[in-house]
């Protein structure tokens, strides 16, 4: 049959047929006589075309089908990071289809909002923060029933360089788009419900392309709690709202719409406190800007920037680190030094490049930027300046008023039921002294219900100290701590040592302040050697 192959190519080109060639003419003479002739060579080509068409038409058949089901199915993709996954994979882990699923995955992950986990049958529910949740497996389809509609759930790992990240795709048979606009609605109510209680913090992951990631979510932080002399957190916070309501006043002067906040002094002091509880108290979530991350750089650190949502806070947290020992234009390091060294290791921001990105054209409207140092003296003064930071508060090391203060809240008796409280006011108010927290004699007074026998008040000998009593030895605890040469952070932990405890506390103070003043020249001593 081989032998036959040699004989036939040769009649293509009969000097009969050369009169009427076409190339295709030839094209079909050739597929003619491929599909015909015998033989292993023209059987392997004539299942390769045919193999091909069949191929085409999957495809087609495919595409078809594909337009179809277009037709009658709404997919959407939500990618782990974006906001929109969080709110899905929380509305979903409260739906009951998985507790009777066969097939499902068990997480602990709280989705930013940690109090709102659905429990496990036959869970206790408590302080636990490990919650348990159902979700729908990973790379398997699930499916569930939302407002009449069929929906089919996967879960998928997607792999991008260095980072796995999951992808959930959500198909709803239905034609009207609404409902993937309703289901998303819900999803993001049941999320805002819970996150009432919560403020988020974002970082950035700059090993990759550089973009936002939810990193932990935090239980509000009442103001009250962050203890200042007079009208300072107040005057922060209504510096804040009324930036908040000025967009238009901003707009018609054409100036840009953005505040800086430097919140400046020595450690220990709360200025990241209180940064994370106007979060709270603004209902903004708070996106953390490292500026000595080794691996940013100017540009990383404008597309960070410019990619902040239009209402939160950015945080720099010691911005003066990220330049070493100063952040400032003068100041050169020699060549071989250690901060030069350090220069090498650390970040790759410039100050012009921070500039930049506070203020270029690509800064984002709406944000506010607090800022904390330690060495206010060394930021560069273009650093400092009006439009850049807005607003300076100084945080001092305590006065003896702050001292009293937090020795209020810390030995503070546990909140009382609200039954327990009918009728007695407890008053919150700002540094006049009402917003402790505490009862005070009179307000103690008012309480006069008739409480369950095991809710009865102790009596009178077995009383804790806790009102009349508390404010006694505040006063007396407070006298023993020197104005403006311990930190607050340092009393706390001072208090941490006695907790239940306050007359040990009290006890204990005179030597301990004696120790921290001398723990404290120390320091400052070798930083100025240093
Ligand atoms: N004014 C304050 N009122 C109540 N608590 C405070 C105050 N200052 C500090 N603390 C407590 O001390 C700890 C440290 O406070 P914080 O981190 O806010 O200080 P900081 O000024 O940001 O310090 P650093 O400059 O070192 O970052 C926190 O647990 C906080 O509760």
């Amino acid at each position: 049959m081989q032998t036959n192959q040699p004989e036939q190519l040769p009649a293509v080109a009969t000097p009969g047929q050369a009169a009427s060639f076409s190339p295709r003419n030839f094209a079909m003479l050739m597929l003619t006589s491929l599909l015909t002739s015998p033989g292993p060579t023209w059987d392997l080509l004539r299942f390769l075309i045919i193999g091909g068409f069949a191929e085409l038409i999957r495809r087609f058949l495919m595409f078809v089908w594909s337009k179809l089901e277009n037709q009658f199915w709404i997919t959407a993709t939500l990618e782990e990071w974006d906001r929109s996954y969080y709110w899905m994979m929380m509305w979903l882990s409260k739906r009951p289809e998985w507790t009777r699923a066969r097939e499902l995955s068990i997480s602990t992950q709280s989705f930013g909002v940690g109090d709102i986990a659905s429990l496990v049958e036959g869970e206790e529910d408590g302080n636990d923060q490990n919650k348990i949740r159902f979700l729908p497996s990973h790379d398997r389809t699930a499916s569930l029933w939302y407002r009449g509609h069929y929906v089919r759930l996967s879960r998928s790992r997607v792999t991008e360089g260095m980072w796995t990240k999951q992808v959930l795709t959500m198909r709803i048979l239905a034609r009207d788009h609404k409902i993937i606009n309703q289901l998303l609605l819900d999803a993001k109510g049941a999320w805002t419900v819970a996150k009432a209680e919560s403020i988020f913090i974002y970082a950035s992951d700059t090993r990759n392309e550089p973009e936002w990631h939810l990193v932990a979510s935090r239980p509000k932080r009442p103001l009250s709690s962050i203890i200042l002399d007079t009208g300072i957190k107040e005057k922060i916070l209504d510096d804040a709202r009324d930036f908040l309501d000025s967009k238009k006043w901003y707009t018609e002067r054409g100036i840009p719409f953005r505040r800086g906040y430097l919140l400046y002094g020595a450690p220990g002091t709360g200025k990241t406190s209180i940064i994370h509880s106007l979060a709270g108290e603004l209902g903004l979530d708070v996106y953390i800007i490292s500026l000595s991350r080794s691996n940013l750089d100017d540009s990383v650190l404008q597309q960070l920037i410019s990619d902040l949502p239009e209402k939160c806070i950015a945080l720099m947290e010691d911005i003066d680190a990220a330049f070493h020992h100063s952040l400032n234009r003068e100041t050169e390091k020699p060549e071989g030094t250690a901060a030069a060294e350090n220069k090498e290791e650390g970040s790759k921001i410039t100050l012009s490049g921070l500039l930049n990105a506070l203020d270029g054209v690509g800064a984002q409207e709406g944000r506010l930027l607090f800022a904390t140092t330690n060495r206010y003296e060394a930021l560069d003064h273009a650093l400092r300046r009006p439009g850049r930071m807005d607003v300076h508060v100084e945080f001092k090391l305590a006065s003896q008023y702050q001292a009293g203060e937090l020795f209020k809240r810390f030995y503070k008796p546990e909140k009382a039921s609200p039954k327990k409280l009918l009728g007695a006011a407890v008053a919150d108010g700002g540094e006049s002294g009402k917003d402790s927290g505490y009862v005070t004699p009179s307000e103690e007074r008012l309480v006069d219900i008739e409480l369950p026998e095991d809710e009865k008040p102790l009596p009178s000998h077995e009383k804790k100290p806790y009102t009349t009593e508390l404010v006694r030895l505040s006063e007396e605890f407070k006298a023993h701590i020197p104005d403006r040469e311990i930190s607050m952070a340092a009393l706390q932990g001072y208090l941490m040592m006695h907790k239940g405890r306050p007359g040990d506390a009290i006890d204990g103070v005179e030597a301990w302040v004696q120790k921290e003043k001398a723990r404290r020249e120390k320091e400052v001593k070798s930083t100025v050697e240093s």
